[in-house]
């Protein structure tokens, strides 16, 4: 990272960005029309910044190339940071978006049988096999768990596993497959994050930008 090369923002596609939107614009932030198209196959996008670009990157990978970085910060739900724990990660701003919960969930008839006081090992599928293993850790169980990249919520229906560890904001993707919220392990939000490296070199810009983000998710 050099003092004078273009600072990189690095935002998830999907969900967050289209509540991120308004943020931006308050934040000043006016990507270049190639970002706002969905089919586009570009990228890096310029901003109205001459100084700021930005990349559109997978929800997981924006840790990874603001923790590396690649990316001088970013946008990253909680669920994200927790599972990666970088210590190369700074989140200064919760952005009050992307909210849901992370939780435990099961089929409704495992709950009448089972007694989870009992539990030692339990098989578990997730797209957070380090916050399900620490979680379950944490009070003596044996978590195994099985790492899928969506629909988790198949695997117990299809007898992959009993147990599920995901998302859940109105709880209508559990309900339509049968399942029930056992446990939630953590509430989710949208942090600002930033590389701590990116912080001590380039302090004016580093703190600007987290100021400005500070203050449009204050006002929003
Ligand atoms: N149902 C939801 N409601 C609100 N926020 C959510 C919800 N699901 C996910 N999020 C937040 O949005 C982020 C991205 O969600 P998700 O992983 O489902 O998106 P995706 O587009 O499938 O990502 P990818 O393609 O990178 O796997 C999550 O890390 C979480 O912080
Ligand atoms: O409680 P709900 O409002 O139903 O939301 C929860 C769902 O949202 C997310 O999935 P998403 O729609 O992003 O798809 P994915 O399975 O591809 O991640 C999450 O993984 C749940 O499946």
């Amino acid at each position: 990272m050099t003092a004078n090369e273009k600072l990189v923002l690095a935002l998830p596609k999907g969900r967050i960005l289209k509540e991120l939107a308004p943020l931006l614009s308050g934040a000043g932030i006016e990507p270049e029309a190639a970002f706002n198209d969905e089919s586009a196959r570009q990228l890096r996008f310029a901003t109205n910044h001459p100084n700021l670009e930005i990349v559109r990157v997978r929800s997981f990978d924006v840790a990874t190339f603001v923790a590396f970085g690649a990316a001088h910060f970013g946008v990253a739900g909680n669920d994200v940071l927790m599972e990666f724990d970088y210590p190369e990660l700074y989140a200064p701003v919760d952005l009050d978006i992307g909210h849901c919960r992370l939780s435990v969930a099961a089929p409704k008839e495992l709950l009448a049988e089972e007694d989870p006081a009992r539990w030692s090992h339990i098989r578990v599928a997730t797209k957070y096999p380090e916050i399900t293993r620490r979680h379950f850790a944490a009070r003596g169980v044996q978590a195994e768990c099985i790492k899928l990249n969506g629909a988790m919520e198949l695997a117990p229906n299809l007898g992959l596993c009993k147990r599920i560890v995901d998302l859940v904001s109105s709880g209508a993707t559990l309900r339509a497959n049968g399942l029930v919220e056992v446990e939630e392990i953590a509430q989710i939000t949208s942090r600002l994050i930033v590389n701590r490296a990116a912080l001590k070199t380039r302090p004016g810009e580093m703190n600007g930008w987290i100021d400005r983000f500070s203050e449009v998710a204050d006002a929003a």
